[in-house]
């Protein structure tokens, strides 16, 4: 099949196809993890003193949470440096004796942004609204809501749990216990424990409801917080404790972003090629370290050494020789279209669970992975909590986005093993992976030369 090219729209990308090259090595160096670098900018802004951040990820997400902070009245200072990813940045924190003011903050469709940011506007006196992208206002927002008010803001909204909402504070927080239901997204724990440290009395926070998805990244918070001095604990279930603290600035380094090494992994997968990944954390919270577990499941041969990820696709020169897989992605859902496109290519059934929130990402992921698959002549279902794909993609077509990074480097992966995938809208990517293109054909580049 071709695809009609008059289809196209400007933004759109005909994914490269990879014939032939196997067996050869590509080293590809990987921007700053998003959710490291949105938790350490908020921290800063919340410190007593300047901070210094190296290596920060400079995407769309974290310019919106510079943005939202600098609105709150942080102040961002950019330090240059030789890196290709552009300049570290020293953050002054926020004055939270300034007087009352009045914003509109952007949240674009960011979840680190418009989650963790109206908690840190209720320490604040004033009044601050909040809205972003058209498919923000389908993303949860209840619990943020609901705890806002339990803490004593007020919050003027449409009563749907969604985007838009002012948030109308006198800065002071004394409430010191929350009850959360975040069984649809684990950054609703994460917004209230990063601003906790600033409440009156510190907070208890119970978890109440069904068992919260990716919680690794509340590890993260607690991790990052416990990095910059601020006393929290966890019992192991449902409930966390921060501690009322003020502390000084810090310097930290971000971590590469494992979640999207992801796509370039899976490319060494699907085409039996090795890529290699440089600044591999020994030790992280980031879930994208699942990796290593995950990819050897399809046959690939993977090894840490040196502070170097090396992964070697199991099919050199032949693709669809790898099998699918049963994988329960709970505890690291936004790993999940990139796992669902290595399926996509597999030559046996695949069912991914565990996934049921992912309907309120960025688009609804598990109705897109499956549309966009069948497109493609593949056949995916949803099932209760994720998606079944029960035979590989055929041929090439357009491969809808939906305004989903995610759903973007998924189509660019099919579209290495299968001729004419068209991807919609790519600089879509840049809201975590700004130069994506590049960095994906560089890779290619890589291979082919060493043939
Ligand atoms: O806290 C964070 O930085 C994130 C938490 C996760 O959200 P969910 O719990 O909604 O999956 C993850 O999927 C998202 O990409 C980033
Ligand atoms: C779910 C994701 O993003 P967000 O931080 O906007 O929730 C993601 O990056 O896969």
């Amino acid at each position: 099949m071709s695809v009609n090219n008059s289809a196209m729209a400007s933004g759109d990308w005909g994914a490269p196809t990879l014939s032939g090259a196997a067996d050869a090595s590509a080293l590809v160096e990987i921007p700053g993890s998003k959710s490291l670098t949105n938790r350490y900018l908020l921290l800063a802004a919340l410190a007593e003193t300047p901070s210094l951040i190296h290596a920060p990820l400079h995407s769309r997400d974290s310019q919106l949470m510079v943005q939202a902070l600098t609105q709150l009245g942080a102040r961002f200072e950019e330090i240059p440096t030789n890196s290709s990813f552009g300049p570290d940045l020293r953050v002054h924190p926020i004055d939270f004796s300034a007087p009352e003011r009045s914003v509109s903050i952007d949240v674009g469709l960011a979840g680190t942004v418009m989650r963790f940011v109206p908690p840190v506007a209720a320490l604040l006196s004033g009044s601050f609204a909040f809205d972003g992208d058209p498919h923000a206002r389908q993303r949860p927002m209840g619990p943020v809501i609901d705890s806002l008010r339990a803490l004593g803001a007020q919050v003027e909204d449409a009563g749907v749990g969604a985007l838009p909402f002012t948030v109308i504070s006198d800065g002071l927080i004394v409430a010191s216990e929350l009850e959360i239901d975040a069984s649809a997204s684990s950054q609703f724990a994460s917004a209230v424990l990063l601003a906790a440290c600033r409440f009156e009395n510190g907070l208890t926070l119970r978890h109440i409801g069904s068992p919260i998805p990716s919680m690794p990244h509340v590890e993260m918070t607690l991790e990052t917080m416990r990095q910059v001095g601020i006393d929290v604990s966890y019992d192991g279930q449902n409930t966390w404790q921060v501690a009322a603290s003020r502390f000084p600035g810090f310097e930290v380094t971000i971590e590469p972003d494992l979640s999207n090494a992801g796509p370039f992994l899976a490319a060494a997968v699907v085409s039996g090629n090795t890529v290699i990944i440089p600044r591999w954390p020994l030790e992280t919270t980031q879930g994208g370290n699942d990796w290593l577990e995950i990819l050897p499941a399809f046959g690939a041969a993977v090894s840490l050494e040196a502070g170097e990820l090396r992964v070697t696709g199991p099919a050199a020169g032949a693709s669809s020789q790898y099998p699918g897989l049963n994988w329960d992605l709970s505890e690291a859902g936004e790993l999940a279209p990139t796992v669902a496109a290595i399926c996509a290519l597999a030559s046996t059934p695949s069912v991914l669970s565990g996934i049921a929130h992912l309907r309120g990402h960025e688009t609804d992921r598990l109705a897109a992975l499956t549309q966009e698959i069948n497109r493609l002549g593949g056949q995916a279902q949803e099932t209760a909590d994720g998606i079944r794909i029960e035979a590989p993609v055929e041929h090439g077509d357009f491969f809808r986005t939906y305004d989903d990074h995610r759903m973007a480097t998924a189509a660019a992966i099919i579209g290495l093993q299968v001729p004419d995938v068209v991807v919609e809208n790519v600089e879509t990517t840049a809201k975590t992976l700004p130069g994506f293109t590049h960095l994906w054909q560089n890779m290619l580049d890589q291979w082919k030369g060493a043939q």
